[in-house]
């Protein structure tokens, strides 16, 4: 079995009488990806910054690296690196400077080799010398993540890296992360984008007013909730009965003019379901196949029903 990079037991965080935190458990293993996901205020940013020691838990035990976070905190700190939302970036230097500074606050010997390294690896050469305060969103988090890898950390926690990022600049910080785990990093990422995590992580756990309400890779999770279907609409009420009919179980909606029916959206039998209802001479106005994705185990699970929204493939009209 692979060794535990990150092991957290019964942890507990209140502020007053807010419990955020309410006794979860987890174990991410080492070289992987660990992405934990919750709506707004679940407690994401709270986990991150006990397991990064900047905040005491209530209650619970936390091995980072293999060290407790309450009692080994320069151990911990010296085998973790951490990209927070609010880049740690000084504006007023440049990006070699930012660099620089994190290798020399390091002790780096071969600071100067590291960052020149770094600024190739992320394309920053061209702008080295140029101010952070003139860099994009993009390049500012490409030197925000540039500088979490000063010193190789075993450990890398990535507090929603990709926010607001336009989606070239998230794709490439996608094959970055994939770059470093290729190399044996741990990456606990929490984002708010699921295909982010669906793209990246191995295990996913998703908090939930304060308790860790699931947990396993985004296959297992997708097959928790209500499998693909297909969505057929009619022309009319009388094509929408004659259909119901023939298909068997399905799931109406009258005002819609539609029925849901379980496929898995294999090219020879939705041909064949599609030709019964030819034969019958039933007008089908469109039909979509549609997927369980990430978005629809996290709505299921956190009940964010307002931001429901269809995912439609293949419609055809
Ligand atoms: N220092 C603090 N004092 C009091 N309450 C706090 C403090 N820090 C966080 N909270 C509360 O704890 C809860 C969890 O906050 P946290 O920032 O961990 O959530 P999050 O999951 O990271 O949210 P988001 O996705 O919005 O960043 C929120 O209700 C927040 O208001």
């Amino acid at each position: 079995m692979r060794r535990s990079a990150v092991s957290v037991s019964g942890l507990r965080k209140s502020y007053g009488d807010k419990v955020v935190l309410d006794g979860i458990d987890f174990d991410v293993p080492a070289g992987s990806v660990f992405s934990l996901l919750g709506p707004n205020g679940a407690g994401k940013t709270t986990t991150v910054n006990i397991l990064t020691t900047l905040l005491r838990a209530d209650a619970g035990t936390v091995h980072v690296a293999g060290h407790d976070v309450t009692t080994a905190t320069r151990q911990v700190r010296s085998a973790i690196g951490v990209t927070g939302q609010f880049a740690a970036v000084d504006e007023l230097l440049s990006g070699r400077e930012n660099l620089r500074l994190v290798a020399d606050l390091k002790h780096l010997r071969t600071g100067d080799t590291v960052v020149t390294r770094l600024l190739e690896r992320f394309d920053l050469v061209a702008a080295a010398d140029k101010l952070a305060s003139t860099y994009s969103g993009g390049m500012r988090r490409k030197l925000d993540l540039a500088m979490t890898l000063v010193g190789n950390p075993d450990i890398i926690f990535l507090d929603e890296p990709t926010t607001g990022l336009d989606p070239r600049s998230r794709r490439t910080m996608w094959s970055i992360v994939r770059e470093l785990v290729a190399d044996g990093t741990t990456i606990f990422l929490t984002t708010q984008y699921l295909e982010e995590a669906d793209q990246l992580a191995d295990q996913v756990a998703v908090l939930n007013e304060g308790r860790l309400v699931a947990q396993g890779t985004p296959e297992q999770l997708k097959r928790q909730v209500p499998g693909a279907h297909l969505q057929l609409r009619f022309a009319e009420v009388h094509d929408l009965d004659a259909a119901a009919r023939i298909l068997g179980t399905v799931t109406r909606d009258d005002d819609e003019l539609t029925l849901q029916v379980p496929h898995d959206g294999e090219p020879r039998s939705l041909l064949a379901l599609l030709n019964r209802l030819d034969e019958q001479s039933i007008n089908l106005r469109e039909f979509a196949v549609r997927t369980p994705d990430l978005d629809d185990v996290f709505l299921s699970l956190t009940e964010h029903s307002a931001t429901s929204r269809p995912r439609e493939e293949a419609i055809v009209r």
